[in-house]
């Protein structure tokens, strides 16, 4: 490969992963070699070789071979007369792998940030209003008061994005301040290969010489046990300093399984805070921040009226699914160049709403909606057509329309093998009437809640 390939490949890099991790982890990759199938470089310390073979390796390749290069591995080596960084605050600064932002912290071992998890772009709702508070508090500054913060919650519900909100605000409060943030995972790789290359005074010095120290996912670290009992040290040498940890984990630190009782005790010092799961109304949130957010790269692009309430109400697993679901329906709009209906995201998203769909059955609104009206499951299925039973029958139709991703033909055949043209009349008709007549608005509202709940 020649250097000019290896340039165009590095500006595709650059496009794809973005100036922060670029001038972070590829442009300090140098060329070497290429001998039977494999790219060589040369890295700075072998802890970047080993980042970017796990975070951007196959980026690399794809790109490699986009551009003709017959590449099937890569090897990252630090040359022989390059010593590996020492981890010491104050070395070297010129072969950085992880710096935040200005001025240059290069040599603390964070990971890089997320630009986009600011808290500009966090939406708060009830389920995460705590936590949010909390994180805005400690990002900034000023006297610690509480130590650690601990944000605990289920999966893609913005613990991540806090931290490095809070991370963020606090380099731009207060440029100086020595800020990592690192996840569990990256705590302990750094510690065996402190270990490994013999430099455990150098790993101590520098994490403790932080200002604030983030952990993400510190659930991680349960059942390893010096890597347990380091973090404990850490832990204490910081606070005992009176500087500020912020700490995340998918539970609460009671409930971390295999976790030393003393750091258990430990982390519930300071502030627990729990991130709920997400209700209906933070969903239909963060879809429309994030459907503002997309207008410009999608000009033009239209989202019929209900599309938004329509994904709220049936993607209710976490923020990330729904993220990926607006994503996929906007790039799947504009290819094929329609507007965004109800329809199209049934047909765009059918994955992801029938994974959603286990939570709520045809069969359970048929018995919700017959309970609420007082009405036998065996009437709200049946032939009978008298108002009291056909227009509960049109409001189970109708939630069984919005809140699964059954098609009119099946519903049909659950409601006694009725024809989806019958399906279809019934959920027109709710919809009409919903916006006129007060009480079937409420029904539903209340139907769908339950159904929910
Ligand atoms: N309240 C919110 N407002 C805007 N975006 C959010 C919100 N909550 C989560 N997100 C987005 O959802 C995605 C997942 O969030 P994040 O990575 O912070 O989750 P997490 O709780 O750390 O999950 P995990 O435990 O899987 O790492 C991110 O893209 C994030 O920006």
């Amino acid at each position: 490969m020649t250097n000019e390939e290896w340039g165009k490949v590095r500006n595709k890099l650059q496009k794809a992963v973005g100036q922060n991790n670029y001038t972070s982890w590829i442009e300090p990759l140098e060329f070497a070699e290429l001998d039977g199938g494999v790219a060589r470089f040369l890295v700075p310390t072998n802890f970047l070789g080993n980042w970017v073979s796990q975070n951007f390796g196959d980026q690399i390749l794809k790109h490699l071979n986009g551009e003709g290069v017959k590449v099937a591995r890569l090897e990252f080596k630090v040359p022989e007369k390059a010593k590996p960084r020492p981890v010491v605050p104050n070395a070297d600064k010129t072969a950085a792998p992880a710096t935040i932002t200005k001025p240059d912290h290069s040599d603390l071992p964070g990971a890089p940030l997320d630009a986009r998890f600011t808290f500009d772009s966090f939406v708060v709702g009830k389920p995460n209003e705590l936590a949010h508070a909390a994180a805005r508090r400690v990002a900034e500054g000023g006297p610690v008061t509480f130590n650690p913060l601990f944000l605990y919650g289920g999966v893609g519900l913005g613990k991540t994005h806090l931290m490095h909100a809070i991370a963020h605000e606090m380099k731009t409060r207060q440029p100086d301040l020595r800020v990592v943030y690192l996840s569990a995972e990256q705590f302990m790789y750094r510690f065996v290969q402190a270990i490994r290359e013999k430099q455990m005074i150098d790993f101590k010095q520098l994490f403790r010489s932080v200002d604030v120290l983030m952990v993400d996912d510190v659930q991680f670290i349960a059942g390893k046990d010096s890597t347990q009992e380091e973090f404990f040290h850490t832990f204490n040498a910081l606070v005992d300093q009176n500087k500020q940890i912020i700490i995340s984990a998918d539970r609460a630190p009671g409930e971390i399984k295999d976790l030393e009782d003393r750091i258990k005790s430990r982390l519930q010092c300071g502030l627990v805070v729990d991130l709920h799961p997400t209700d209906y109304e933070l969903r239909l949130g963060v879809l429309q921040t994030k459907v503002n957010a997309y207008r410009e790269q999608y000009k033009g692009l239209v989202i019929a009226d209900g599309v938004l309430e329509y994904l709220a109400h049936r993607i209710s697993t976490n923020v990330r699914v729904l993220e990926g679901a607006l994503m996929r329906l906007f790039a799947f709009a504009s290819l094929v160049g329609r507007e965004i209906t109800l329809e199209l995201a049934q047909d765009c998203l059918g994955d992801i709403l029938r994974a959603s769909d286990r939570k709520v059955t045809v069969e359970e609104i048929q018995r919700k909606v017959s309970e609420h009206y007082n009405i036998r499951l065996s009437d709200l299925i049946g032939p009978r057509r008298v108002r009291t039973i056909a227009r509960p029958r049109q409001v189970a139709m109708y939630l069984a329309k919005h809140m699964t991703s059954r098609s009119l033909p099946e519903i049909g055949r659950r409601f006694g093998g009725r024809d989806h043209t019958t399906v279809m009349h019934g959920v027109k008709r709710i919809d009409e009437l919903k916006g006129i007549d007060d009480q079937i608005a409420e029904d539903l509202e209340l139907l769908r809640r339950a159904l929910e709940a």
